[in-house]
């Protein structure tokens, strides 16, 4: 049974009160909410090792936003994967669509990163999706196949085991305008068969997770979809109540 990955994706916002009180008050109010979840949040990386040490007996999983290609040397400024892990990280963000935007990362990019991640026993969650252009060009399900396929024809398909897809449609991410569940549904289908035609066990099992302008309105329809498996919370994630109440409501869908 594949249990529903809910990741809250801090971005860069946050500080060390907000970080205190978001677990104080999580560790109060999470009662039951976990039965079929797998809770991760992604803060900003100058808090992980805080936030792991704040949640150590926890049920909830630490990710980071981003990983540096190199794993030591002269970079300044990166940080790396052995870095994540020696914090506690679990689970790290490739290719997010504010990366490939604002720092040019590409597909190219998430494969360097994907390989460091798998080496080092670190589950990547590769961000797709396209922009709203692609969209109104019907070139969706093109651009989402294009951006894993690069890391199956390099790294072959079992590499997808232990690996979490989530399809980000630019346009629908911090508008308040999300996508319809239907139309996530239909993309992930086509993501699903798309690997089903390597290996049929690893598509079946493989998360698919949907996120832009997720809240705790309309998380349940998107869960009810076949082949959403997971929600990447961007905005929601930052308020608490929020973030317990999509928690809520989507933890039982599945059974
Ligand atoms: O980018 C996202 C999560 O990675 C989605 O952000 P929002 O939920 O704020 O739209």
């Amino acid at each position: 049974m594949k249990k529903i990955l809910i990741v809250g994706n801090w971005k860069l916002n946050g500080n060390k009160k907000f970080l205190i009180n978001f677990i104080n008050n999580f560790k109060k109010k999470k009662k039951n909410i976990y039965k079929n979840c797998n809770i991760v949040i992604t803060p900003p990386s100058l808090y992980l090792d805080a936030f792991n040490y704040l949640t150590l007996n926890e049920n909830i999983n630490l990710g980071a936003q981003n990983v540096d290609v190199n794993v030591f040397g002269s970079f300044t400024g990166d940080l790396s994967v052995k870095m994540l892990k020696d914090v506690g990280v679990k689970y790290v963000i490739l290719g997010h669509s504010e990366r490939r935007i604002n720092y040019y990362e590409n597909n190219f990019t998430v494969l360097k990163k994907f390989i460091l991640l798998k080496k080092y026993n670190l589950i990547p969650i590769i961000c797709i999706g396209e922009n709203y252009d692609e969209k109104k060009k019907k070139l969706t399900n093109k651009i989402c196949i294009n951006q894993i396929k690069i890391i199956i024809k390099k790294l072959g398909i079992k590499s997808l085991n232990n690996t979490v897809i989530a399809y980000e449609p630019i346009w629908a991410i911090g508008t308040g305008k999300s996508a319809k569940p239907e139309y996530v549904q239909n993309v992930h289908s086509k993501i699903r068969s798309y690997i089903s035609k390597y290996d049929k066990l690893i598509s079946k099992n493989i998360i698919i997770q949907y996120g832009g302008s997720v809240n705790e309105k309309n998380a349940k329809s998107f869960i009810l979809q076949h082949d959403i498996d997971g929600l990447l919370i961007g905005n929601s994630s930052l308020k608490l109540n929020s973030f317990i109440k999509i928690i809520k409501e989507v933890s039982n869908l599945k059974n």
